[in-house]
């Protein structure tokens, strides 16, 4: 169970989340929503501490993570894994390197600037990225990718951390309409087989009520609205959106958009042949 209990942040004279209270159990898929500013990342952030609380506790199984330094918050902070809207990986990079990145703190930091993971270590990786459809890809530069296949590359990085949370901030948001839902198809697929907690940030109703148990709508850093995705009507939506409604309405990404592509039909299919190539040339390389 994750708990917030009465968390404030302010940024100077800004209150970007305001008093928030709420208890996410284990394993529940939960879309935040809001209009820009409402406060949606930052709420993201204090989970994993890339923003400490002003006021306030956030607790993860009774465990204080608000209170949490030194080796125990960088701990904390790989069991809470992290997606970025600008998937955050190092372009250069070959594609397997920017996984096995996702074991630092498990592997020790010397020993990994050196380049010295295990051949575990990169057959965990290619198994991660083999679940992401993206294993044909594992030597490949990673900025040769397209924006869909490098987040589903960062998906995997964020996997072999073996999280116990994994977070999202806004991770569709820079991508189109079919890279979003395979995407989206993997955050879900992994939530139900894994049994992970999935907090994810999203600009567009649609996807939240496609993918979603539990929407969270936040507006001037408040939760707002906070119940499953068929209690989220449209007029409760356009209250939450106010002047940016019709954005977050007309934006109609990922599933409904795409005809036969629903959550839990299966994903796109590579281009098989190659993509059996390129695995096997993949792994007689480790
Ligand atoms: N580091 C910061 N310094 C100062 N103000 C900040 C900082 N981070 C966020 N804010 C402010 O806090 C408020 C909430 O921002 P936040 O990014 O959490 O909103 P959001 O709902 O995620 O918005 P968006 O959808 O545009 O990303 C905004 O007024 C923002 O300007």
């Amino acid at each position: 169970m994750l708990d917030f209990e009465n968390v404030t942040k302010r940024f100077g004279t800004t209150t970007a989340v305001d008093g928030v209270t709420l208890s996410i159990p284990q394993g529940q898929m939960v879309g935040v929503i809001g209009r820009s500013g409402a406060g949606k990342s930052t709420l993201l952030r204090m989970i994993n501490r890339l923003n400490d609380s002003s006021s306030g506790k956030i607790l993860f199984g009774g465990r204080e993570i608000t209170a949490l330094k030194g080796s125990d918050l960088r701990r904390w902070r790989n069991e809470c894994a992290m997606v970025f809207q600008q998937f955050n990986l190092v372009g250069r990079l070959q594609v397997v390197t920017n996984v096995m990145s996702g074991r630092l703190f498990q592997h020790g930091f010397a020993s990994s600037m050196l380049g010295l993971f295990s051949a575990r270590e990169r057959a965990f990786a290619i198994r991660a990225l083999d679940r992401l459809g993206m294993a044909h890809a594992a030597l490949q530069q990673t900025d040769t990718l397209s924006g869909g296949q490098q987040q589903r590359v960062a998906i995997a990085r964020a996997l072999v951390q073996e999280p116990k949370i994994m977070l999202a901030d806004e991770p569709i948001a820079s991508l189109d309409p079919l890279n979003a839902k395979v995407v989206m198809d993997a955050l879900r697929s992994i939530n139900q087989e894994d049994g992970l907690t999935v907090i994810c940030n999203l600009h567009t109703l649609d996807t939240a009520r496609a993918y979603c148990d539990r929407i969270i709508g936040m507006q001037d850093g408040r939760v707002v609205f906070d119940g499953p995705a068929r209690a989220l009507t449209d007029s409760v939506a356009r209250e939450i959106y106010g002047a940016e409604a019709e954005s977050a309405f007309s934006e109609a990404v990922t599933s409904t958009a795409l005809n036969g592509h629903g959550p839990g039909q299966p994903k796109m299919p590579e281009p098989q042949e190659q993509a059996e190539e390129q695995l096997a040339a993949a792994r007689a390389a480790l």
